[in-house]
């Protein structure tokens, strides 16, 4: 399959034997609430997906899990063919980045030593930085346009500034698995395109698998060659944009009635949300989910 558009020209040959990630069966809740059901999602190397979903749906739990940050109540993540919960926090580093929602600035820290971080998951026993860290610190802060800010201190940097010096934090630690939660939160249209833009290219020249959530389904249907959107803890469609972005998805999944088009020269999915929908999406008491028959897998 080609595609020529805005991802890229991203030819897959074959399916691969190993997934770059393997959700399976993945249930998880926190004492409040059950978030995820029985959640699969099998990611191939190179794939860029996007996750899509209502606020609170479980899409950044759904990430934390992938990263190991969090451990599933049953079911099992597997990044790289790793367990991801029985690995340390370190070594899961070296093979997922996640790029938070939000993170408060450290006082006083400055853009490089804020990036440098990345590098933690290489340091050795003694926390030493070693040879080549610095230069993979250049480069990310470089890709992502934040060198000439690297001896400011970060807390002095508007929201969407941050947020690119924490993608640079990201990709300094060098993964093959980019987990981005919410990437273009705070960033203006021109940024936002950039670092979809940016992000893209390096899923073509380094071979990234990227796993991100977005909420304007628009770009996520623009740049991801996949959609998986979560409902009630469950996925509700998956496969690439054309088929899962519908008005079955934006009333039944994201709440609004609407219609979709197409943009006339790439064909991208277009969205024109016209009001809320009557489905009263914190009930249980909901329409069937859409079918996933569209699913990529
Ligand atoms: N640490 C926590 N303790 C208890 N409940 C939590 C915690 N983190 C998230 N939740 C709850 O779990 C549910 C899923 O949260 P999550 O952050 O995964 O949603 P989301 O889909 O990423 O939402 P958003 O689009 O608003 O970022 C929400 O109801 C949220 O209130």
């Amino acid at each position: 399959m080609t595609r020529p558009c805005e991802r890229g020209v991203h030819e897959i040959v074959s399916e691969p034997t190993e997934a770059a990630l393997d959700v399976d069966r993945v249930s998880f809740g926190y004492p409040a609430r059950r978030v995820l059901d029985e959640v699969s999602l099998r990611v191939r190397p190179g794939e860029f997906v996007a996750l899509v979903g209502l606020n609170g749906c479980g899409k950044s739990t759904l990430l934390r899990l992938v990263a190991g940050v969090l451990r599933p109540a049953s079911g099992r993540v597997w990044v790289g063919g790793t367990d991801m919960a029985r690995v340390s926090r370190r070594d899961a580093a070296r093979e997922v980045a996640l790029l938070h929602q939000s993170a408060p600035a450290v006082p006083g820290l400055t853009v490089r030593q804020m990036v440098r971080q990345g590098r933690y998951a290489t340091r050795g026993p003694l926390g030493m930085l070693r040879v080549g860290d610095d230069a993979v610190t250049v480069r990310a802060m470089r890709d992502v346009g934040v060198e000439q800010w690297a001896d400011r201190p970060v807390e002095a940097l508007s929201g969407g500034e941050r947020q690119r010096v924490r993608l640079a934090l990201a990709l300094a630690q060098d993964t093959p698995v980019l987990l981005l939660d919410e990437p273009t939160t705070y960033l203006d249209l021109r940024h936002q395109l950039e670092v979809l833009q940016l992000v893209a290219r390096l899923r073509d020249e380094r071979g990234l698998t990227v796993l991100t959530v977005l909420h304007d389904i628009g770009l996520a249907a623009r740049f991801a060659e996949r959609l998986v959107a979560l409902r009630d803890g469950r996925v509700a469609a998956d496969g690439p944009p054309d088929r899962v972005v519908t008005p079955d998805l934006l009333r039944d999944v994201l709440g609004v009635e609407g219609r979709v088009g197409r943009d006339p020269e790439h064909g991208w999915p277009i969205c024109f949300p016209d009001r809320p929908s009557p489905v009263d999406m914190t009930a249980g008491d909901r329409p069937a989910l859409l079918d996933p028959g569209a699913t990529a897998r």
